[in-house]
C-alpha cells in the first residue's frame, strides 16, 4: 500500500533557508508541491542571514525523499543539508536496554543488591526454588524467542534481521503491560536445537512468547516446550493472532447479523497463524471453512496429500475441509463465501475477486506489512475490511492480545495458556468495543486503547485461577 504520505516513509530534512520573509513559505510550498505533509519545523542554528531548520516530512514511499529534496533545491532561498530517515534513526543502537530498579550509591546499596548480601537470597532460592518467581527477574519477564524464520509476511530472513521486531514486540509488552520482555534470536532451525535452547534458559523467564517461527515447525516446536516447561509457553502467531481475529470476527457478526455457525469461510497461508485462526474458529462453531497455502485450495484429492508429502497439520486441514474437492487458486473460490481471511502474502488476488462474495462479505487481509488485498481496492466489495496494519481502519493484529494474555499469566502464575484463557482474552477484546460504538471500521479496539491489556489481563487471570 503505497500512496498516501505515511510515517513508515518520514523524513528529517536539514535546511539551509535564507533568513528572510516569506523564504520558509516557499520551502513549505517546495514539499507539498512534491508530495511531501509536513510535521514538526524546528529551529537548529542561526548564522548570519541564513536559518538552519529541522523540518519533519511524512512521505508516500522512499523514491518520494530525492523528490522533495530535489524541490526544496530548486528554490534558491534553500539548500538540504541532509536527510534523515526516521525510522532508522529509531533503530539506532536497538530501541530497548536495562535499567537497574535500585540506586546503587553506597557499600551498604552494594552489600545488599550484590555480595554479600545476594547470597542470602540466592541459597533461599537454592532451597525453595519457586522463589524464583519472586525474588528474580522471572516474577515480569518473558522471553521473546525467534529462529527469524517468518518473519512478519518476509518469510525467513534469519535471527539477526528478526532482531528489529523482536525488540518491537518487547517496547509492546513494556509499553502495553508492563512485562519486561527479551528478544532472543537463535541461530538454528533445528527444532530439536530450539527446543534444548528454550530450555536452557527457562530458568531465567517466566514465559516463553515463540514469534515467528515459520510452519509447520512451530507447532511441534510449540507442543514439546508446553509439555516439558512449568512456564507458559505461547506462539503468538499462532494463537495471539487466533484470538484477535475471533474478537473482531464477534464483532463484524454483530454489525452483518450474520451467525458464526452459518459463515463461510476461505482462509489463505496454512502456517503458524492460518491453521491457529482456522482452530479457533471451529472451536468458536464456524462450520463451513476451506483453506489455501501458495499451491492452492488444500483437498484430500491435492497431489501432495495422495502421495502423502502434505504436512500433517494440512493433511488435517484437507480432511476436515472441502467435501467438494474444490482446487486452484483461492481468488476464483471467493463466490458465496462470507468471510476471507488472509494470513498469506501481499496482493495475492485482484480485489475485483472479492466481487463473488456473499452480501455483507467480511475482509481479513491480515497480512503484514501489506495485506493480500489493498483495503482501498477491496471497499466497494466488502461491508468490513480490516488489516494488520495501523494506518487503516480495524487493526486486527496479536499486539491487542499477547501483552495482556502474559500479564494475566504471569500475574497469576499461570503454568500454561489453556484454551479458556484464549477464549476469555478473545472475548475481553471483543467487550471492548461497546454495542452502541460497533460501526463497519469500529469493530475491534485500537492498539492504543489502554483499556485492552488490563481487561485481558483481568480475564485470562481469573480464567487461570478459576481452574488452577
Ligand atoms: N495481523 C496479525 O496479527 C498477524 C499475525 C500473524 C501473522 N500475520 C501475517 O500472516 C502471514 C503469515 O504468517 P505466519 O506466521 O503464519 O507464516 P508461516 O510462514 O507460518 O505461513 C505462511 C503461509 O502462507 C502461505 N502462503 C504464502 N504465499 C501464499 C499465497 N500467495 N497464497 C496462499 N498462501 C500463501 C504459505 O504456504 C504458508 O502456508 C504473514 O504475512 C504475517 O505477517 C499477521
Ligand atoms: O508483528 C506483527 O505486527 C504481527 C505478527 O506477529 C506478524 O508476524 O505479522
Ligand atoms: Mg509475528
Amino acid at each position: 500500500m503505497t500512496g498516501s504520505p505515511s510515517a513508515q516513509y518520514s523524513i528529517v530534512l536539514r535546511v539551509e533557508i535564507d533568513h528572510k520573509p516569506g523564504a520558509l513559505g516557499e520551502v513549505a510550498s517546495a514539499i507539498g508541491q512534491a508530495g511531501g505533509v509536513i510535521g514538526d519545523v524546528a529551529l537548529v542554528s542561526v548564522s548570519g542571514d541564513t536559518l538552519v531548520r529541522d523540518i519533519t516530512v511524512a512521505a508516500s514511499d522512499q523514491g518520494a525523499w530525492d523528490r522533495i529534496a530535489a524541490a526544496i533545491n530548486q528554490r534558491p532561498q534553500a539548500k538540504v543539508v541532509a536527510v534523515t530517515d526516521r525510522t532508522f534513526q529509531v533503530h539506532e543502537g536497538g530501541k530497548i536496554e536495562i535499567s537497574a530498579k535500585h540506586p546503587l550509591k553506597t557499600r551498604d546499596d552494594l552489600a545488599m543488591a550484590y555480595t554479600p548480601g545476594v547470597a542470602r537470597v540466592c541459597e533461599a532460592i537454592a532451597d525453595d526454588q519457586s522463589l524464583s518467581h519472586e525474588l528474580t527477574i522471572r516474577k515480569n519477564t518473558v522471553a521473546v524467542v525467534t529462529d527469524g524464520t517468518a518473519v512478519l509476511g518476509l518469510g525467513d530472513i534469519g535471527p539477526h534481521a528478526s532482531m528489529p521486531v523482536m525488540e518491537g514486540k518487547a517496547v509492546l509488552f513494556k509499553e502495553f503491560a508492563g512485562v519486561d520482555a527479551f528478544p532472543i534470536a537463535l541461530s538454528t532451525k533445528d527444532p530439536d536445537a530450539i527446543v534444548e535452547t528454550v530450555k536452557a534458559i527457562a530458568p531465567t523467564f517466566g514465559g516463553i512468547n515463540l514469534e515467528d517461527i515459520s510452519a509447520p515447525r512451530c507447532f511441534e516446536i510449540e507442543d514439546r516446550l508446553k509439555a516439558e516447561l512449568d512456564i507458559p509457553v505461547f506462539h503468538d502467531d499462532q494463537h495471539g493472532t487466533a484470538i484477535v481475529t475471533l474478537a473482531a470476527l464477534i464483532n463484524a457478526c454483530k454489525i452483518t447479523g450474520k451467525r458464526l455457525e452459518d459463515l463461510s469461510v476461505l482462509v489463505t497461508g496454512l502456517g503458524a497463524a492460518g491453521i491457529a485462526v482456522t482452530k479457533i474458529l471451529l472451536s468458536a462453531g464456524v462450520k463451513d471453512i476451506i483453506g489455501a497455502d501458495s499451491r492452492g485450495l488444500v483437498s484430500t484429492e491435492r497431489p501432495d496429500y495422495v502421495d502423502g508429502s502434505m504436512n500433517s497439520v494440512k493433511r488435517w486441514y484437507a480432511e476436515m475441509s472441502n467435501p467438494e474437492h474444490l482446487t486452484g487458486h483461492p481468488g476464483n473460490h471467493l463466490g458465496g463465501r462470507d468471510l476471507f481471511i488472509g494470513l498469506s502474502g501481499a496482493r495475492i488476488f485482484e480485489a475485483s475477486k472479492l466481487a463473488a462474495m456473499n452480501a455483507d462479505a467480511m475482509v481479513f487481509a491480515m497480512a503484514n506489512p501489506n495485506p493480500e488485498v489493498s483495503p482501498e481496492e477491496a471497499e466497494p466489495y466488502a461491508r468490513i475490511i480490516a488489516t494488520g496494519r495501523s494506518d487503516y481502519p480495524n487493526q486486527i493484529n496479536n499486539v491487542l492480545a499477547f501483552p495482556g494474555i502474559f500479564r494475566g499469566a504471569l500475574d497469576a502464575r499461570a503454568k500454561q495458556i489453556t484454551e479458556g484463557m484464549k477464549m476469555a482474552a478473545a472475548r475481553a477484546i471483543a467487550g471492548l468495543v461497546a454495542d452502541e460504538d460497533l460501526r463497519e471500521d469500529n469493530i475491534i479496539p485500537s492498539v492504543f486503547d489502554r483499556d485492552v491489556a488490563p481487561a485481558v489481563a483481568a480475564a485470562v487471570a481469573q480464567e487461570a485461577l478459576a481452574h488452577a
